[in-house]
């Protein structure tokens, strides 16, 4: 197949909490990105994006490709060929997004888009997006090495949550950026509002224009010889992080649930890498979700109404790192309990 008949595949990436949905959401609003096919990956089972992924476009579509960092060579070459076979049968698709889980390493993800024979008879990966969450960001990069390659990857480098942060924050943060990725201008987004045209040209994604050691990286037989072996093991990317959610199928007291998140966040706000949920309130008939990423919780956002299919309960999931889930799980069953019974 002529190249310029292959659709391409723009990458999202970003540590958790970055803000990958929100600005997926903005840019699938946009009329130029209809015909688009989101693959959204999430870590282990516990995922909410696919609920928080705003309704899409009539021809676009959503597929799950099950947790891409771990078992990525056969999850994301499934999810493209049921894509590939979906196009066979008539559905249009102009280009496809593909969001990562926040605790991805994009280099397993981009070798299997770049060297997977199956995956180049229809797709040709275009680019890189990463996000970089302002608030967050210098902090995750001290810590979590995955973030460190999202930024080293990128060619599109954008800054998310620039009103959380002041000038010597936001500097102190291009310049790590600057360190990484000497190559790219990162670009400060507020809330997702970036143009699509901006973070989707359509320019192949060539490992020449990259650095060294991401070439290094990317190189097939680095990466067999080096640690390729850690990324095996399902929802274990570090031995400190793990993921779970909780559900409720009674509705919750805001007030009392929202006490309990600020005491938590104050004493293991650091353990607490991303917290998501879907909430089920007492004296609301419409969900709630909240977003807390390490330290910051974002103002709740009142949805539109439970998607068709689902469930009315709340889910809560947790990614935590060095915090067993007892502490979480049998504090939030208390205060649950205290609550009903109050
Ligand atoms: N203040 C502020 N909040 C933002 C901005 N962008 C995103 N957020 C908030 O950040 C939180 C996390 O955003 P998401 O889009 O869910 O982040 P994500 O990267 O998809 O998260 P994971 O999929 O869990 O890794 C949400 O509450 C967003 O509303 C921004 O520019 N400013």
């Amino acid at each position: 197949m002529a190249t310029d008949t292959l659709v391409p595949i723009t990458v999202l990436t970003g540590f958790l909490g970055a803000g990958k949905t929100t600005l997926l959401n903005t840019l699938l609003r946009a009329p130029e990105m209809a015909r688009t096919a989101v693959l959204i990956n999430e870590f282990g089972d516990v995922g909410l994006d696919h609920l928080l992924v705003e309704a899409l476009e009539d021809d676009a579509v959503l597929l799950q490709a099950g947790c891409l960092c771990c078992t990525i060579r056969g999850d994301l070459s499934a999810a493209l060929a049921r894509l590939a076979e979906r196009m066979a049968a008539g559905q249009a698709v102009d280009r496809v997004v593909l969001e990562t889980t926040g605790l991805a390493d994009p280099v397993p993800i981009l070798q299997t888009l770049l060297a997977d024979p199956a995956t180049q008879r229809h797709f040709a990966l275009a680019g890189v997006v990463t996000l970089v969450d302002a608030a967050n960001g210098l902090n995750t990069l001290n810590r979590q090495p995955e973030a460190v390659r999202q930024v080293a990857v990128a060619d599109r480098l954008l800054v998310s949550k620039p009103d959380l942060v002041d000038d010597t924050a936001m500097q102190a943060l291009l310049a790590r950026l600057r360190g990484i990725n000497p190559g790219i201008v990162p670009v400060p987004v507020r809330d997702g509002a970036a143009s699509p045209e901006a973070l989707l040209g359509q320019r192949r994604f060539d490992p020449a224009d990259q650095g060294q050691a991401v070439r290094g990286w990317l190189d097939e037989a680095a990466w067999d010889h080096h640690g390729h072996h850690h990324h095996h093991d399902r929802n274990r990317h570090d031995a400190g992080i793990h993921a779970f959610s909780l559900s409720f199928d009674t509705p919750l007291p805001w007030q009392g649930l929202a006490t309990w998140l600020e005491m938590l966040t104050a004493t293991r706000g650091e353990s607490l890498l991303r917290v998501k949920g879907i909430l089920d309130l007492q004296g609301q008939d419409r969900p709630v979700a909240i977003h807390g990423v390490q330290h910051v919780w974002h103002a709740p956002v009142l949805l539109a109404g439970w998607p068709d299919g689902e469930p009315r309960r709340s889910r809560i999931v947790f990614i935590l790192r060095d915090l067993p889930r007892a502490v979480v799980e049998d504090g939030l069953a208390a205060f649950v309990a205290a609550s009903a019974t109050a």
